[in-house]
């Protein structure tokens, strides 16, 4: 099949029938329901692309195994040139969504490309888990099918253990075999976009300890597979609010869900990883499967990128851009977009290639992003919010703004040049952005997406002072200053 359109997508989606829960009631026809509708056409717009003249050979190429076209999320990586086909869909896709939607179609594509393209790491522990990672990149890739994950334990008591907490199938573990696989129940969080995905794939962060066995697994299900439910947070728009006054929630919504595996059976083609801690806890540094965070950094420099256009264009719309304690904060935000550039740069153009073959991007930069953008973005919000002040609480309604059309004019203007209408559909924006529930989340998502930080930048030392466990700068210093001083001794004597 190759590429979908859109509309391929919605048909996909139309045609299953998963178990999704949402303010108390069962959702039976997605496509139709409110809250998914325009984030659904959205996602249905980036497939599209695919066969739009203008970006097809940027973000799609020919499969040498099949002959048909696939998404550049599908090809591994052999050259720089390769590397740079695959950042041009992240980079285009993310600016069709202003980098507001993390868990585009490409982010998992990528992901298990990444984990097929190392079959010997499964085949150290079992063949049949190579053959089938490699068999379910193929069929997502001839199928273009968008996924979920979710790597997380839901937080009940951090304190204890997967098999110490309260029942020993909170967290989701393998609870029996059978003939036609396995049977697995518990929870995972915290699934994406998961009701308008096709399929779900779960493995682990590395941190099995011996005894944890049962719940070291990875594999991947059809999203409306029989006992998996998904139970959705409380959604921060309604699905009928307009898109002049909501111009970003009313369209951007990643919905996020908790996954809960009522003894669900997982056929054996579908397992990747069993019971098996080793694997399970060598997943990310063994597979390259982190090389979604290439993905990631891409979106959140267009993230961080847009948040610097809208603090900056809301400066200028009310003419506080000349005061030196604006600029100040704008040129901060400027900075920030462009260390987060150079990073991203130095990155590609450092590529490392692994032992099988395959070209990634310089881990320790994009790894620095990791950490920057955490703080950055953050940042940015509360300078849009401290340029924007009290003026972010002001706009009215669409249906205000036509009623009072003067006042709109005449009170809610900017600078000179700057209408009534164009500030405060400006404004909208900044609000969706900053004090919206929906901007809130995109906060939240920039610090957690992809792990703790906190943890994650701990791990980040421990890794680089592995690779850099001497201090040569500090020796020569320490080296010269002895030699130095030797010789003064001898001339002072
Ligand atoms: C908007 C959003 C979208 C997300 N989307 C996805 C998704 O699509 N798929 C997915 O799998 N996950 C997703 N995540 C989840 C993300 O992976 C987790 O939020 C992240 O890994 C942190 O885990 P946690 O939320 O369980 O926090 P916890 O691990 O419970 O941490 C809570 C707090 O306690 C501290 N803490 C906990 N344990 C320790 C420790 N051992 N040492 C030191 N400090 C500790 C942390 O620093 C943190 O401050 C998403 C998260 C957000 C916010």
């Amino acid at each position: 099949m190759g590429i979908r359109t859109g509309e391929d997508y919605i048909n996909g989606l139309q045609s299953k029938k998963p178990e999704i829960w949402m303010e108390g009631r069962r959702i039976t026809d997605i496509t139709n329901e409110p809250v998914f509708k325009q984030p659904i056409k959205e996602i249905a717009k980036l497939y599209d692309m695919q066969h739009d003249s203008e970006y097809q050979d940027k973000i799609t190429s020919i499969c040498e195994e099949t002959g048909e076209r696939v998404s550049n999320a599908f090809i591994v990586p052999r050259t720089y040139h390769d590397l740079m086909a695959r950042r041009a869909l992240y980079e285009i896709w993310a600016k069709a969504t202003f980098g507001l939607m993390g868990r585009t179609p490409d982010f998992l594509n990528v992901t298990v490309t990444a984990m097929a393209s190392t079959p010997e790491f499964y085949a150290k522990y079992n063949p049949q888990w190579a053959e089938n990672i490699q068999n379910y990149y193929r069929y997502i890739r001839d199928n273009d099918l968008f996924l979920t994950h979710a790597i997380m334990n839901p937080q009940t008591d951090r304190t204890k253990t997967s098999k110490d907490q309260k029942d020993p199938y909170t967290y989701l573990g393998a609870v029996q075999e059978t003939e036609e696989g396995i049977i697995v129940r518990g929870a995972k969080m915290l699934a994406t976009l998961a009701p308008i995905t096709d399929e779900v794939i779960i493995y682990s962060f590395p941190g099995f300890r011996p005894g944890e066995e049962d719940y070291a697994i990875s594999f991947a299900v059809p999203i409306d597979t029989p006992g998996l439910r998904l139970i959705c947070r409380e959604p921060v728009q309604d699905g009928k609010r307009s898109i002049f006054d909501h111009p970003l929630a009313s369209r951007f919504e990643e919905q996020d869900a908790v996954l809960v595996f009522d003894d669900v059976l997982v056929p054996w083609d579908r397992v990747f990883i069993y019971k098996n801690i080793e694997a399970a806890n060598r997943i990310y540094s063994d597979t390259g499967l982190s090389q979604n965070m290439h993905q990631a950094t891409v979106r959140g420099l267009i993230k961080l990128q847009f948040a610097q256009e809208v603090a900056s264009s809301i400066a200028d719309s009310i003419g506080v851009d000349g005061f030196l304690n604006v600029q100040n904060q704008l040129g901060e935000l400027v900075q920030s977009v462009e260390s987060i550039r150079a990073l991203l740069r130095t990155a590609e153009n450092e590529f490392t290639v692994r032992p099988n073959g395959e070209v990634v991007p310089n881990p320790i930069p994009l790894e620095t992003i990791r950490g920057i953008l955490p703080k950055a973005y953050p940042r940015a919000i509360e300078i849009i919010q401290t340029i924007g002040a009290g003026g972010l609480l002001v706009p009215p309604t669409q249906a205000d703004m036509e009623a009072l059309s003067d006042d709109i004019e005449r009170y809610y203007g900017g600078r000179e040049g700057v209408s009534g209408e164009e500030r405060l559909h400006l404004f909208k924006l900044a609000w969706d952005l900053t004090i919206e529930g929906f901007g809130q989340r995109l906060v939240q998502y920039e610090r957690y997406y992809s792990g703790d930080p906190v943890r994650k930048l701990g791990m980040f030392y421990n890794n680089y002072k592995r690779q850099n466990p001497s201090f040569p700068l500090v020796d020569r210093a320490l080296a010269e200053s002895k030699a130095n001083d030797s010789k003064n001794k001898v001339n002072t004597k």
